[in-house]
């Protein structure tokens, strides 16, 4: 294992305090405030170009904010350059020195840091023990593939004994079922050091699957920052339930009444489970996920609507559907259920008991 880490007795919290930040007339960040628990891993989620780098450089000391605070360990870090910060950053292209080992890669950064030759060269097979390398310490990066590239810089990082561990879409270069591995791997670490992590990445599955919470970006405001079931099932904004997993965004005019409440869409009604939602009746777009419909009785009182493809996807299936006024609408159900759905069916729709339904005004 790495050095510092067995015990997580380094590891540190993060706040930043109203952090926003100005590329000449352009705002990236804007009024960004975070708190970060001792050991937590976070993932800032959002779409290309929202600030999500930015703002790790910010964290890393690699880009000062132009007003805000940032504090690691209760400490103003404010002005001071990453290793001071006690912060270390993997990036997506790993970085390694192609003409040296993995294992000479791992010694040089703690050589740099004033470490001797002998205690470098210990350390590093601890660190490369630590991310399963020490059968390829003597290979170089070339005879490496991507996966074990990354887990080289991984260990080079970690080797260093970092109080926060800074990921800047460090999967992104590997395929499907290498990523999937090293997700599990990365968090593993994670939780063994307990240090606190900060990951960038526009994969929400990788957020999901990674992070305590996330925090999700838009234009450099943080729109939600919360647990990945909390993000999903109770998103507090617009852009959020359009972000994060698919949902169907149907116009409606919400009604309620002393029996509970009802939707009603261009083509027929919903009752809405309780509790009743906090909306208050009126217009309200409505964020409806493929897997909160079912399939309703003929003649219920549900929207109705036509199958125009079924796809199939292992253990669920996905069902793009026309409603009768014209829209595109997706549904989705466990295949266990025995369902069968072909092109051209028509079917009316009605809720699965208890879905969240979430609505915007
Ligand atoms: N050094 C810079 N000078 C000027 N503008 C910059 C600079 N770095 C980033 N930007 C701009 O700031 C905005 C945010 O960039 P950033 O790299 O933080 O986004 P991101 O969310 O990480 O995007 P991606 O997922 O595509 O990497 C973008 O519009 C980008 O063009």
């Amino acid at each position: 294992m790495p050095p510092s880490s067995d015990t997580g007795q380094n590891a540190a919290n993060i706040r930043l305090e109203g952090v926003s930040h100005r590329f000449g007339q352009t705002d990236v960040i804007s009024d960004v405030s975070l708190d970060i628990a001792d050991g937590e891993f976070v993932a800032l989620l959002g779409p290309s170009g929202c600030g999500k780098s930015t703002l790790l450089r910010i964290l890393a000391g690699l880009q000062e904010q132009t007003i805000g605070r940032v504090l690691i360990g209760e400490r103003c870090v404010d002005g001071l350059p990453p290793r001071t910060r006690g912060v270390g950053i993997v990036f997506q292209n790993y970085a390694l020195f192609p003409h040296m080992t993995a294992l000479a890669n791992v010694a040089y950064g703690l050589e740099a840091v004033g470490i001797s030759r002998a205690e470098a060269l210990v350390r590093a097979r601890d660190a490369l023990a630590g991310v399963q390398m020490t059968p390829f310490g003597e290979r170089k990066p070339r005879a490496l593939s991507g996966g074990q590239q990354q887990r080289v810089a991984l260990a080079r990082t970690l080797a260093i004994g970092p109080r926060i561990l800074l990921l800047d879409e460090p999967l992104a270069a590997l395929d499907k079922n290498l990523r999937l591995d090293m997700q599990l791997e990365i968090r593993r670490l994670q939780r063994a050091l307990r240090i606190t992590t900060v990951m960038v990445t526009h994969d929400q599955e990788e957020a999901m699957g990674m992070a305590d919470r996330i925090a999700v970006l838009n234009a450099g405001c943080v729109e939600q920052f919360d647990t990945p079931e909390a993000i999903y099932d109770r998103p507090e904004t617009l852009f959020v339930a359009n972000f994060v997993g698919a949902a169907n965004m149907l116009e409606a005019e919400l009604q309620g009444g002393p029996e509970g409440f009802r939707l009603h869409l261009a083509d027929g009604t919903l009752d809405l489970a309780k509790p009743a939602p906090a909306s208050r009746p009126g217009r309200v777009q409505a964020s409806i996920r493929p897997e909160h419909w079912s399939v309703a009785p003929a003649d219920g009182e549900g929207p109705t609507a036509t199958v125009s493809i079924v796809t199939p996807l292992g253990p669920s299936a996905l069902v793009d559907l026309v409603l009768s006024d014209g829209r595109p609408c997706r549904f989705s159900f466990p295949r266990a259920q025995g369902v069968h759905l072909t092109p051209g069916d028509q079917i009316r729709l009605g809720l699965q008991p208890g879905a969240a339904i979430r609505l915007f005004v």
